[in-house]
Parts: C-alpha cells; structure tokens; sequence
C-alpha cells in the first residue's frame, strides 16, 4: 500500500519513525527566532541521518494550560523550518497544525503531511487540507487540549474512537480530501485515561477494519510514566516498547523523540514479518 507525501513515495505496509521536533521557544533555549531556526536544522538533519522517514514540525504546544499562540507566531515558527528542512533533506516534512493557513502555508512550501492533533476541526480546516492536496492524519481527540484530560468518560473507547475518526474522515472526504490521502490515529493521551489508553493499545489492530494506515505516538507519554513511574526523561524503555508493540500490531508511522534507537526497534519488527 504505497502512498505519496509531496512527491516522496513510501509503502505503508512497512512501520516508518517520524522524528518529533517542537519549534516552541521552550524547546530551544535560543537568543532568537535565528537560534532557533538553526537549532531545528540542526536537529532534523540528526534525525534524517539517523532514519527517520518523516519530520514532525510543530509550532504550538498542545501542553494543556499552554499559552494560546497567535496565527503569525506559528507561521514565523513554522515557516522557516519548513522552508530550510525541504531545501536540504530527504524526508517527508509533516506540519503539526490545526490552522487551516498554516496548512496552506507550509503545504507551499514543501510540506507533505498534515497533522492535526484537532482531526480538522477548526473552521476551514477541511477545506484547507483538501486544497493543500498532501496526505493528512486524522487523529482522535475528546475534547480541547486544555481540558481533556480533567475527567476523559467513554461508555466504549475504542466503538467511540472509531465512530470519531469515521464521521471527521467523512467531513474531509466532503470538503475534497481525497480517501487515499488519509491516515488515522487513535491519539494516545488526548482525552483518554490510563486504561482507555491501554484498552486502545490492545485493540489497535482493530483500526485497520477503518481501511487507512495507522499513526501512533505513545513517545514518552504520561501513560508511560503511570506505568513504569519514570520521569519523561527516563522512558526510552518504555517508548521503545511502545513503538515495537505499534509495529507489530501493523502501525505505519511511528511518532517518537527518540529516533535512532526506534528505527532499530521497528527494524527487528520488519524482519520478523518478512520471515513470515
Ligand atoms: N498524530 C499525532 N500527533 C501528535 N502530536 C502529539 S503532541 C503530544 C506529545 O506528547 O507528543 C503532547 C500532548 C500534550 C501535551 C504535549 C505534547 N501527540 C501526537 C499523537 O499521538 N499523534
């Protein structure tokens, strides 16, 4: 199952590691927005050349009780990232965004996912994916950011979740985004609680019935530090068991911090299912 992200071909029946890279000014401790700009060069090129198929550029934090960060801040962030990495690297550039401008902005620029923690939910957001013409990831979400995680209630997660991504597939394949360019995402810690989050995790193979690839990002997660009680800085572990479990239940993109030790892991995963 092969689909193409801005001109770059990949086979989604392999499990592909999307490197993370934030381009809020917390996550560089730059003088400027030239620091940063750099800094984040600096890092995708360590990513690429340590495997990874796609860059996740994200320029607002979804951090619940995060400062709201205007439309030209995201661009200003964004943009020149977008721009230096697609000049340079070998990799499909995704855009972490819920702003239908942005979209249009980077998918310009060489973008070639759309990655929307908010599944197209902002106003114009559909119609700007499907002009944008590139793959996008519908991922599921309860709620906002900010409060989804103060009491998160399913009656059946994993039915819900599933009844979630079918109606927004629905509105995006209205507004023009073509099926073969979606990709779907349960989205682990967004409105879910530890055991919603396991039972997801557990059943994830169910997803596949929704006919697109799959995109899971557990990458340090607080589920993960419910579980083995490590600081975030302390679960590479518990990434890596994550992801290899994402793998084998037949994940197409892995989204993770720690890109080299995770391609190694989903690696293994692959020889084992070409072993057959
Ligand atoms: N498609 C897709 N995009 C994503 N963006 C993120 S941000 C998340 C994090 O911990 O990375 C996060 C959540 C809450 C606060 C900070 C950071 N998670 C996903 C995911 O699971 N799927």
């Amino acid at each position: 199952m092969e689909m193409s992200f801005a001109g770059r071909v990949l086979d989604m029946s392999r499990c592909h590691v999307m490197g993370i890279l934030n381009v809020t000014p917390d996550s560089f401790s730059d003088g400027g927005k030239f620091n940063s700009r750099d800094a984040a060069l600096v890092r995708a090129r360590q990513m690429v050349a340590d495997g990874a198929a796609f860059i996740d550029v994200g320029g607002e934090s979804t951090r619940p009780g995060a400062a709201p960060v205007s439309l030209q801040e995201e661009l200003d962030r964004v943009c020149p990232v977008v721009e230096a990495i697609a000049a340079e690297l070998d990799t499909v550039i995704s855009v972490d965004t819920s702003s239908p401008e942005v979209m249009a902005e980077t998918a310009k620029l060489g973008a070639g996912l759309i990655n929307d923690v908010r599944a197209l939910q902002r106003s114009g957001a559909p119609q700007a994916a499907a002009a944008a013409g590139i793959p996008v990831c519908i991922m599921h979400i309860q709620g906002e950011p900010d409060t989804m995680q103060d009491r998160p209630e399913y009656r059946n997660v994993r039915r819900e979740v599933s009844s979630f991504l079918t109606e927004r597939m629905r509105v995006a394949e209205q507004a023009g985004v073509l099926p073969e360019n979606i990709i779907l995402d349960p989205g682990f810690g967004f409105g879910k609680s530890l055991e919603h989050n396991l039972q997801l995790l557990a059943s994830m193979e169910q997803l596949h019935i929704l006919g697109h690839p799959l995109l899971i990002g557990i990458s340090r997660k607080s589920m993960l530090g419910k579980i083995t009680g490590r600081e975030v800085d302390e679960r590479l572990p518990a990434s890596i068991a994550a992801a290899t479990i994402a793998a084998m239940k037949g994940a197409s993109i892995v989204r993770v911090h720690d890109v080299r030790e995770t391609v190694d892991a989903v690696r293994v995963v692959a020889a084992m299912k070409e072993a057959g």
